[in-house]
């Protein structure tokens, strides 16, 4: 690994004593971990059945290390959304965010999901999540993270702050602004962070993350909280922004969370004219806990503006367009889902409840898509199976993690099943992986063509 030697020489003079020791951590291997997707089993479930030897991370009850020489990538519980594989440390910022059920949360900077998909476990279903991500290949990405987690209250866009601010005012009880940085926590995991690191790239950084943090504010409710977090060390981007951003907008204050053990304090001593309090933001080291390192800042919105009119989303009200929808979920659900409905062009979605009108906003997913109006009939999507469980569906195929069935399946193949016809719910172990249509003793693939096992 080649570390910028300017970067080296910065941190030398910040850490003094300490530095030998941050220093050394480079040459430990990086740390990995996976986080159990509570909204498809529980911890203790996952804990009984994974084929990965697991470590837990303290500060996260979901949050496992696994060994260098597994593979959850290449899992057929990978598939069906069991767990996300994310950076230790990186875990913290969900637990702080600390979201609820019922409750309106953003996203700022989603992609490709990590934070977003720990959020939508903590909602468990309920309340408004809106993941943004700027660039659309990485908003893309993460819409499909989104579906294979089984998310169904969640919608996603690929927007600047600035225009969603102009469209959410006060709207927001939780904010995460997980921002681009210069990425100094990701030299162990990325050799491109190394080559891109410049100390011109961290001024740049800083101004855009002022930009962010700036209509991010305008978004959150009154006693609304704005959680700020990077994976990166220069205090220009940590303590510095958030001084600055407190600075200029006296309607936030600096709240003080418990700390996990191992967690480091803010430095005020590395910023001229620290904010109050910022002592009380966070500093994960990778010298000093099993992580790769993030700065992580709680903010509280104490004044502000309130009642602000609302414009909802129109929900789909003509019947006739939701017949052949209908017709499918009387023949494959044991109840239907209930809620209100959205269209857009041929593909069909449920809405989270208290949907503002996304009008003129470049959406990617209104919500939980359930499927395609094709003619004179309803084909339901990837997005639906990932979300259903064996329980709400009057058909399921059921094959073993480790049997040549799940395999064919997963590679696209047609399989022999014997069965009165219509849409099975795929499962490996019991959770859900996808939809098969049964006919003629043959069960049609419908695994995306996108996500096949394609030479695996
Ligand atoms: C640190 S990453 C987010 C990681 C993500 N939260 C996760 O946990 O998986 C920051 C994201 O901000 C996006 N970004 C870059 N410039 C931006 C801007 N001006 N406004 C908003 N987001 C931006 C990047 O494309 C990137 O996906």
């Amino acid at each position: 690994m080649n570390l910028p030697s300017d970067f080296l020489v910065k941190m030398k003079d910040l850490l003094k004593d300490e530095y030998e020791d941050f220093y050394k951590s480079y040459q430990d291997p990086k740390k990995q971990g996976l986080r159990v997707n509570t909204l498809k089993v529980s911890i203790d479930h996952f804990i009984e059945i994974s084929p990965f030897a697991l470590d837990k991370i303290p500060w996260v009850k979901e949050g496992f290390f696994y060994k260098d020489e597994e593979r959850p990538g290449k899992h057929p519980y990978h598939e069906a959304g069991l767990y996300y594989i994310q950076e230790p440390s990186a875990m913290a910022v969900g637990e702080m965010l600390d979201a609820q059920p019922g409750e309106k949360v953003l996203d700022l900077c989603a992609a490709p999901g990590g934070k977003t998909t720990h959020i939508a476990a903590k909602m468990n279903q309920r309340g408004f999540l809106l993941a943004n991500e700027i660039h659309p290949a990485r908003a893309k990405i993460l819409s499909q993270n989104i579906e294979r987690m089984g998310i169904k209250n969640c919608v996603v866009t690929n927007e600047t702050p600035a225009r969603l601010a102009e469209r959410f005012p006060a709207y927001f009880d939780r904010i995460l602004v997980d921002a681009p940085c210069s990425g100094e926590g990701m030299f162990r995991k990325d050799p491109n962070a190394c080559a891109e690191w410049s100390m011109e790239n961290v001024a740049l950084c800083v101004s855009r993350q002022l930009d962010i943090l700036k209509h991010a504010g305008n978004m959150l409710k009154l006693g609304g909280r704005l959680v700020y977090s990077t994976c990166t060390f220069s205090p220009e981007e940590n303590e510095g922004v958030i001084s600055h951003f407190l600075k200029e907008d006296s309607r936030f204050k600096i709240e003080s969370v418990v700390a996990y053990e191992g967690f480091g304090e803010g430095r005020e001593d590395w910023v001229s004219e620290g904010a109050l309090d910022i002592d009380k933001t966070f500093r994960l080291w990778p010298h000093k806990l099993q992580g790769e390192g993030h700065f992580i800042a709680v903010l509280t919105k104490v004044d502000g503006d309130e009642g602000f009119k609302r414009k909802y989303v129109d929900v789909l009200k003509d019947q006739k367009l939701l017949k052949d929808y209908v017709q499918f979920a009387k023949e494959t659900f044991i109840e239907s889902p209930k809620g209100d409905f959205i269209l857009f062009g041929d593909s069909l979605y449920m809405l989270p409840g208290g949907t503002l009108s996304l009008k003129n906003l470049k959406v990617l997913r209104p919500g939980w898509h359930l499927g395609t109006n094709k003619k004179n009939r309803f084909e339901p999507s990837h997005a639906l199976a990932l979300s259903l469980k064996g329980e709400e569906v009057r058909h399921t195929w059921c094959v073993g993690k480790d049997s040549n069935e799940i395999e064919s399946y997963l590679r696209g193949e047609s399989l022999a099943v014997k069965g009165s016809k219509g849409w099975y719910l795929v499962e490996v172990d019991g959770f859900s992986v996808g939809w098969g249509k049964l006919a003629g003793d043959v069960l049609k693939n419908h695994y995306p063509k996108g996500l096949r096992w394609v030479g695996k």
